[in-house]
């Protein structure tokens, strides 16, 4: 059997929270339910997050109830605290994501705390979730770069790995926030991290602001990375990393991935569909070069 990534969907959730357009809940139930019907087998939902800092999904519990209950896919979402959890958990998530951050300053902004602080809060967040059965993916945002310090050290995002890993996080997602992290650095921070985290639970989050995202990849994933996070038609970028791009795309991770002869379950020719679709919705560009390729040929052969 072939080789296999896990692609982690995060368009719902890391593209639509930074939209300037308020998307009405039932077109992003619709994007959920395409994109796991694309053969996605994790598509995050939507956030718990306080609406005053992201009214963008400030109708999570609409989006929750609104979610196929025999979709194939699992569909985890965003908590910042036990607030978070509590509503996540009453709107029927099973699957929760904490996120804190490897530098201070982007830790203060996006969630109003130190580094330190964000991990006591989220220690109890973490245990609570597991102890009721639930997945919990801890994500660490600045591992290659910060919009505001610059260069963030790997011993720095290594302590913050560990510390998720050791509250009882199942998987440590490594958030290279403003896209600025290139193939050397990427491999050697991920190798850092698997010295103590395992290879098999750590995942890359790649945004593509310098263009590095796809390349970013293939060294993790040579690396032995198998869980790569990206967002449909490269939705996306960070409330609070002004100029940050999007998420690297999924259509041109999948493309590369089955390229490099690895399984991802992904059907991508009604992926690019569906990122063609939420694009039109969203009256904005496809940021999928692989995606707009493969709708210029079905158009072409009339598929
Ligand atoms: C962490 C806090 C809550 C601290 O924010 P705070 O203001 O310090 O919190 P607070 O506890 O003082 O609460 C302030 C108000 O928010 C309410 N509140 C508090 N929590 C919740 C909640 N869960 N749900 C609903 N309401 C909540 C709370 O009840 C209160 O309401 P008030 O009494 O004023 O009416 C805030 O900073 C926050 O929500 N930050 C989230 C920012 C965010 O969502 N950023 C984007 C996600 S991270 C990301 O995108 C990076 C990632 C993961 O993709 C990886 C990468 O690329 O780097």
């Amino acid at each position: 059997m072939a080789d296999r990534v896990t692609i982690v969907e995060v368009g719902p959730r890391d593209g639509l929270q930074n939209e300037q357009q308020v998307v009405p809940a039932a077109e992003k139930i619709e994007l959920i339910r395409r994109l796991a019907a694309c053969g996605l087998p994790v598509v995050e939902a939507t956030s718990f997050v306080s609406p005053k800092w992201v009214p963008q999904l400030a109708d999570a519990a609409e989006v929750m109830a609104g979610i196929d209950p025999d979709t194939p896919a699992r569909h985890p979402v965003l908590v910042p605290n036990m607030k978070g959890l509590e509503r996540a958990v009453a709107a029927g998530a099973t699957e929760v994501a904490v996120f804190a951050a490897a530098s201070e300053s982007f830790s203060r902004r996006n969630t109003n705390c130190s580094i330190d602080e964000s991990l006591e809060r989220l220690r109890p967040v973490i245990a609570t979730a597991a102890d009721a059965g639930h997945r919990v993916r801890g994500y660490i945002s600045c591992v290659l770069g910060c919009p505001y310090e610059g260069e963030i050290s790997p011993a720095a995002v290594v302590a913050v790995a560990e510390a998720l890993y050791s509250a009882g996080c199942d998987e440590i997602s490594l958030g290279d926030t403003i896209g600025i992290g290139t193939p050397h650095a990427a491999r050697t921070l991920l190798r850092d991290c698997a010295g103590s985290v395992p290879m098999e639970r750590l995942a890359v989050h790649f945004h593509d602001t310098w263009g590095q995202a796809l390349a970013n990849i293939l060294a993790c994933v040579e690396e032995g990375v198998r869980i790569a996070d990206s967002s449909v038609a490269g939705l996306g970028g960070c409330p609070y990393a002004r100029g940050a791009t999007g998420n690297v795309a999924t259509e041109d991770v999948v493309y590369l991935l089955h390229g490099l002869g690895l399984e991802t379950g992904v059907d991508l020719e009604a992926l690019a569909r569906t990122g063609d679709w939420i694009s039109t919705r969203l009256n904005r560009d496809n940021n999928s070069r692989a995606g707009r390729a493969l709708l210029a040929r079905m158009s072409t052969s009339g598929t």
